[in-house]
Formats: structure tokens, sequence, C-alpha cells
């Protein structure tokens, strides 16, 4: 937990005091409720109350917040926040081989199983009983995986970049965080990149089979040059941009498409971005990098290669899947494709009669892309630090289906993290007695230009705090905005400029609740006992049913603040006789 720096919050109306508020104060106009943090600890201290009776239906309570330093155990299962029972150690199952320093690693926290090739079926049977799951691309880790977990698997690790085979929406659903190793083997995909083209070109997979089949064929195997060619990058992320880079050095012309990828990273290599026709168009060399996704899944196919150069030829090292193998088979059949390098496939493996491997101008590998000693040893720290942070309940930089927040913008936030799901927390229920919320309006205050504020973490952190008090499931990072959406709540995000020091990313925060069809009674008080019961009586002698109530103070027998939820409005004797009680300094009613 990190030192306290007080921080002060404050609740606020959207307009000026109400006629229907009812003031026993010399100076209504600057009340404010204002609440303090201090450690990991809330405290409530009223000083005035500035409420609104907006005869708008809607009306929004706003909770300002300003810095605080604060610590946070960000993924843990909430109603439990240390979900990890002190006696056990968590334990993991490692499906698919590790290198030797990732599981060191985790063998230092917890309960490490290697079991390798497990069907379906025993994955199943065996991960109720895992906290952590860490796959290459050779699991499935399916629906039916998170539904036999029953809610105890915390976290799946990807030892590898590509997530396809893990199915992200049900593990959003069951707030399972799905954690990746996006740079530890981008090299080696790289090279084995180049090491495809430059093989296929001059026919080295097919010359040694034929040399091994006693064959000295030296006028069948004469290849084609690399330099001065087009090489078409399709996928300009980490592995596209570190081949084009060594394209580059072959002398290659290098052009590139990723609809998403900046064009001063282009730039700065040397490659031209280009569009997807233009670049399939040109290319003497098509190498793919680009992840396999609904949008992307068989993007080659009759109609694409039918678009490229004639005597094109294809290297992939992304996934089999953004290429429809029966048409790539036609493709080279008819000559429109001259050759095709693979590393990957649709289906791995492939049956050992498929058409494609089996093709003479193929040459394939089986999925050996981040197959370096180098690149496994990478990974499996990459993706062991990444489990075992989680499992400590720590946000991590790799997350796949949370708010993955670059390092340099966590240490910046980290101030506020905590605190923003606090405000969410205590928004829902200081607001709405814990229900009724229809939209919540999130502002922050800055200095920082609103293209430079990446907000998704303090974002997914407030909806967390007002999600869990209204909801049954268990709830975090992962599954809030999930849980949000399925409850119908709208969550919008306002940023606005203020003239404040640069170094402080956030001036303040607010969040507005907006609710429907709620009357409220908010009175300030006297902490003394009793207070409630006599408040209560007076809306049950007018027959006026209380439907919540929720009180808050800051010092024992000081100052409290009173949230009473009523079906009907209270006649004007009513509200009267409350103002009357002796202790209340202050109340309104609000139709919200
Ligand atoms: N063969 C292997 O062993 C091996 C090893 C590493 C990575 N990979 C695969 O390579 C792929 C790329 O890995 P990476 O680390 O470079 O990932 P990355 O996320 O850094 O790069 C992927 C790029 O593809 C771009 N992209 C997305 N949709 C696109 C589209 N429709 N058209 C063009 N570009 C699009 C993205 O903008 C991104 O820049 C992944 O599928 C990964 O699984 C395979
Ligand atoms: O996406 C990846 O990282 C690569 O395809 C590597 O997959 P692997 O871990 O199964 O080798």
């Amino acid at each position: 937990m990190a030192s306290a720096a007080a921080a002060t919050t404050s609740i606020s109306s959207a307009s000026s005091l109400p006629p229907h508020s009812h003031n026993k104060l010399s100076n209504p106009s600057s009340s404010s409720l204002r609440l303090s943090f201090s450690n990991s600890s809330l405290s409530l201290s009223l000083q005035k109350l500035f409420l609104s009776s907006n005869p708008n239906p809607r009306s929004s309570t706003i909770l300002n917040v300003l810095k605080t330093v604060h610590g946070s155990e960000l993924l843990s299962k909430s109603r439990d926040p240390d979900p990890l029972p002190q006696s056990h150690k968590p334990t993991i199952l490692v499906s698919e081989k590790l290198g030797e320093a990732g599981l060191h690693l985790l063998r230092g926290f917890g309960n490490v199983e290697c079991l390798y090739n497990l069907s379906q079926e025993d994955l199943c049977s065996k991960i109720a009983e895992c906290d952590a799951l860490i796959v290459r691309s050779g699991t499935k880790v399916t629906r039916q995986v998170f539904e036999a977990a029953k809610g105890r698997l915390k976290v799946v690790g990807r030892a590898g970049v590509g997530i396809d085979n893990v199915d992200l929406q049900a593990a959003t659903e069951f707030g399972c965080l799905v954690v990746n190793a996006p740079t530890a083997n981008t090299i080696a995909a790289a090279e084995h990149g180049i090491a495809l083209l430059a093989a296929m070109a001059r026919n080295v997979a097919q010359a040694d089979a034929s040399m091994k089949a006693g064959k000295w064929q030296r006028n069948k195997y004469v290849g084609v040059s690399l330099v001065g060619k087009t090489l078409a990058i399709m996928g300009f992320g980490k592995v596209g941009s570190e081949v084009a880079r060594r394209a580059k050095g072959l002398g290659m012309h290098v052009i590139a498409h990723d609809p998403y990828a900046p064009a001063d990273r282009a730039r700065a290599l040397g490659v031209e971005l280009v569009s997807f026709d233009q670049a399939i168009a040109t290319a003497d060399f098509v190498s793919l990098h680009m992840p396999l996704t609904p949008t992307t899944n068989k993007i080659f196919n009759d109609a694409t290669f039918a678009k490229m150069k004639k005597g094109v030829r294809i290297i992939n090292v992304a996934r089999g899947g953004v290429i429809d193998e029966d048409a790539l088979v036609r493709a080279l059949d008819n000559g429109t494709v001259a050759q095709a390098a693979l590393d990957v496939f649709t289906e791995e493996p492939p049956s050992t009669d498929s058409k494609l491997v089996q093709h003479e101008n193929v040459a394939v590998t089986p999925h050996l892309g981040a197959s370096t000693k180098e690149a496994q040893e990478g990974v499996a720290v990459e993706i062991a630090e990444a489990v075992v942070g989680a499992l400590r309940g720590e946000l991590s930089a790799t997350a796949v289906n949370a708010p993955m927040v670059p390092p340099e913008v966590l240490s910046e936030l980290a101030p506020y993290v905590a605190l923003a799901e606090k405000l969410g927390r205590l928004a829902v229920q200081l607001v709405a007695g814990g229900s009724g919320i229809q939209s919540v309006k999130v502002v922050y205050r800055s200095s920082r230009d609103p293209d430079n504020l990446d907000t998704r973490l303090l974002r997914a952190m407030i909806t967390k705090g007002i999600i869990e008090p209204i909801s049954d499931a268990h709830i975090n990072l992962v599954n809030a905005d999930f849980t949000a959406k399925q409850k119908g709540l709208r969550i919008s995000e306002e940023r606005v400029v203020v003239d404040s020091s640069p170094e402080n990313p956030i001036e303040s925060i607010q969040c507005g609740c907006e609710l429907g069809g709620k009357s409220l009674i908010l009175c300030r008080q006297v902490d003394q006992p009793g207070m409630i019961g006599r408040v209560g009586n007076i809306l049950g002698e007018s027959n006026v049913n209380v439907s919540f109530m929720s009180v808050g103070r800051t010092v024992r027998r000081t100052k409290a603040i009173m949230a009473i939820g009523v079906d009907e409005e209270p006649d004007k004797d009513t509200l009267k006789k409350i103002g009357e009680v002796p202790a209340v300094e202050e109340f309104v009613f609000l139709d919200l």
C-alpha cells in the first residue's frame, strides 16, 4: 500500500440550492459534503450540504475527487479481497511446454502442475482445481473450460502473442483475466519469416528433399532473387515491422498494409503504407503478420488471390485461418501463386494428406515461429510474471480482456486508481441507496490534451465500484463493464481541459449518477441516537413508505448525513415536522 497523501472528495449538486430545500445554516449556497481519504481508509466529514431537488425528473449528484495516493488489489474477486486462502498456494496448470525459467518463477509462488496434451474433457475436469492456466497455441480454452472452472480460475496466461485459441468473451463474462506475452517471441517470428522467404525463393526445402531422395536436380531448382523485389507486409505490428527491417537489409522494396499502423513508424523504417488492394496487386512477395480475428478470417481467398500479381509468393507466419486454404491450393494449381511458405495452418496439425501441405510448390514448418531457445525462455518468464502478478491482484500491462495500460501511464495514474473505485462505490450507495441508477457520467478535469489522457483504467475502476454494490456476481476489472452493460447502465465520459499544473495528469474526477423514478430525503444532522427512528416515525405516521435508508458520519456524536428513499412525496406538514427535529440542521426532498 502506498503511503497516504490526504485527498478530498466533495459531493455537490449540478444545480443551485432548490426551492424545496430546508436550511438551518446561515450560508446555504456554499454548503458541501466533504469526504476525505487517508491511506486506504475512507472517512466522511460533512461540512455543508448543497443539494438539488431539481424539478427535472433526472437529477445528478456529483462526487468530485482530488488526488490521493493508494495501492489497490485491482483484479481480486472483490467480495473476497484475498481470494487465495492463506494456508494454500494457488494451483497453476501449465498445459503446454514452457521454458524452465518461467516454471521456476511459477514454482516460487504456487503449486505448478504440468499436464501436456490434455483432452478437452480432461482439461474441463482438472480446471475446477486451478487458479491459473498457462497455455500456448495448442490448447483450446473454450467457454466450456470457463464454465467447468466454477469461478475458481482467475487468470489464463497465453505464453505467446496470438489469443485466438482463448474464448475471450467467455473469459470476460466469467471475470477471468487473460494475459499474454506479446514481446518475447517477436524477433524469433520475424527471423522465421525471413528464413521462409529466403528458403522459398531458393527452393531449399524441395531441393533438400530431392537430394535425400538420391537426385541431383540443378536445373529444376533455379530460384528467384530477392534484391529489388517488392515485399508487401500485411500487418505492420511488432513482427511485421521486424520483417520489414530485415527485408530492407536484403535490398527489397518494402510496402505495408495495416489499417491501424501509424504512418510515422512506417516512414522511419523506409516503408510505405498502402491500401490492401495496392499491396497485393504490386507485391512479388506477400508476408502475413496480422492477427486472426473475425475480420481477417480467410481474408486471403479466391477473390484476393485473383487480384495478386501472377507468380506472387506468399509467406505466412501469422495464423493459418487468415488464408482460405482450399483457395490457396487453387491459386497454386493455376499459377497465380507461384509458391507458398507456411508455418501455420487452419487446423494444427493439418491432416497428413492435406493438399496444401503436400503441394510441390509449398514449403511447410510445424508452427515453429516462436520456437527458439531464446524466445521460449523469454516468453516463459514474461507470462510467468504476468500470471503471478494477476494472482497477486495486480494490474497487468499485458491484459487482453481488461484495460491494458502502458507502464508509464499506470505509474502516473496509480494515485487515482483505488480512489476511482471508491468514488463509484460511494456514488451508488450514497446517492441511490444501491439501486435505481440509469446512467453515470464521469468528468475528468485535466490540463492535458484529452487525446493524451488515457482514462480506460479509471473508468473501469469507477464502473467496478458502481456495479459491485448492486450486483450479486463477483465483479472485477475484467467483467465490470460487461455486467454494467447487462444491467442497462450507460457510462459516459467527458474530458474537460482546465488550467492547472501539467505535472498532475488529473485535477479532479466527477462521477454523476442519474436516477430514474426515485424520491429521496437527504438530511444533515447531529450524530446522536434515535435519529433514524424519529424521522422514520414521522414518515410512518404520514403513511410514507421508506424504501431504503443509509447513514454516514465523520466523527462520532458530531455530524452525520442520512439518505432516505421514499415511495411517495411527503406532504408539507410532514416535511415541516422533519425540519423541527432539533438535531436536523438541513434537509431536502428530491424527486428524481
Ligand atoms: N508463427 C508463430 O509462431 C508466431 C509467432 C509470433 C506471432 N505470431 C502471430 O503473428 C501475428 C502478429 O504478431 P505481432 O506480435 O506482430 O502482433 P501485433 O499486434 O504487434 O501486430 C499485428 C498487426 O496487425 C494489424 N492488423 C490488424 N488487423 C489487420 C488487418 N485487417 N489488415 C492488416 N493489418 C491488420 C494490427 O494493426 C497490428 O499492427 C499474430 O497473429 C501472432 O499470433 C506467430
Ligand atoms: O502467437 C504466437 O505467439 C505464436 O504463434 C507462437 O505460438 P506457440 O506458443 O504455440 O509457439
